[in-house]
């Protein structure tokens, strides 16, 4: 069963071809991650799934029902952009409510109490926000609603790593008492890589990988030690990444552990780690 279904879509802004035959399908009740890098049409591919725009070609479905100008689909849906589109005069506590007029399963008790957590005051107008609480207000929003899709566009834009850590922190919280689909857009990939259980890449308009982030974590690991004895252990291996410290280098090495790799490692007194999902991600959309 799927909750987005989104099969053959093609989108155009004049001669850029933003998305490119793209089919991708959303499952209910996983939290995944949008990944690509500046331009790869993440955006693009979140305002096409919530009628904010339309393919040029391609069908995308909601529940199973086509999104365009169709209410009950996207009212599944609640999207926080990375726009800011709440009237700047109006207070926090207005929002809430008003929010609550078009989201009836809004948790406002929950809203109030995210926003004391977070120390924002309800009572500020919108314009007063610094860009962090701004980023803090609609997050609050975004985990209150209670749809079954809640999209977040860079949720942490203008967050302090203690506000950002609180965040991640209570989307899995909030996860783990309501499950639903979470589709999270980051540049910040190795702090959000924790919260993940999914993880969708684009590139250049085009889906290039949808895998579970642990399974994509297994298809590398890192091995270190000393220069000489990790050089010798990588030949013929495919390297995506070293870091040299005098005489001592870590190595990234794209192939899933074995028998065969650790009895080598341990024969070099080599030591494995874990591959950080940021790398595979640069080695991924790098070319
Ligand atoms: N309204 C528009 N008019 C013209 N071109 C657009 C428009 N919106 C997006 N594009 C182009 O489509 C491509 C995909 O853009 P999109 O905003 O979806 O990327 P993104 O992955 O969200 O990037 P970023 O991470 O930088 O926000 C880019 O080449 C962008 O310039």
């Amino acid at each position: 069963m799927s909750v987005i279904n989104i099969s053959g879509v093609t989108k155009k802004f004049g001669n850029t071809v933003a998305l490119d035959h793209v089919d991708l399908t959303i499952e209910p009740n996983k939290i995944y991650g949008l990944l690509g890098r500046n331009g790869a049409g993440k955006t693009t591919l979140l305002n096409l799934i919530t009628n904010r725009i339309f393919p040029n070609e391609g069908d995308i479905r909601i529940g199973g029902e086509e999104v365009f100008e169709n209410e009950k689909a996207l009212s599944k849906v609640f999207y926080m952009m990375e726009e800011d589109l709440y009237p700047k005069n109006d207070k926090v506590i207005e929002m809430y409510k008003w929010t609550k007029e078009f989201f009836p399963e809004f948790d406002m008790e929950y809203a109030i109490s995210l926003s004391e957590k977070f120390g924002l005051n309800v009572k500020k107008r919108i314009k007063q926000l610094s860009t962090g609480y701004n980023s803090i207000f609609k997050g609050i929003i975004a985990l209150s609603v209670n749809t079954e899709i809640v999209i977040l566009d860079e949720p942490i834009l203008g967050l302090d790593a203690n506000h950002r850590e609180m965040f991640y922190r209570e989307i899995i919280n909030n996860y783990s008492h309501n499950p639903r689909t979470i589709i999270i857009s980051t540049h910040l990939i190795e702090e959000v890589s924790d919260v993940l259980e999914e993880a969708i890449v684009i590139k250049d308009g085009k889906v290039i990988l949808k895998k579970s982030v642990e399974e994509l974590l297994s298809t590398a690991y890192t091995v270190a030690g000393e220069l000489s004895k990790v050089d010798q252990y990588v030949m013929g291996k495919e390297v995506i990444g070293e870091q040299v410290m005098g005489k001592f280098k870590t190595v990234t090495v794209l192939e899933n552990t074995n028998k065969k790799n650790h009895n080598l490692a341990k024969e070099l007194d080599l030591e494995f780690g874990k591959v950080e999902l940021q790398k595979l991600f640069i080695n991924l959309t790098n070319s």
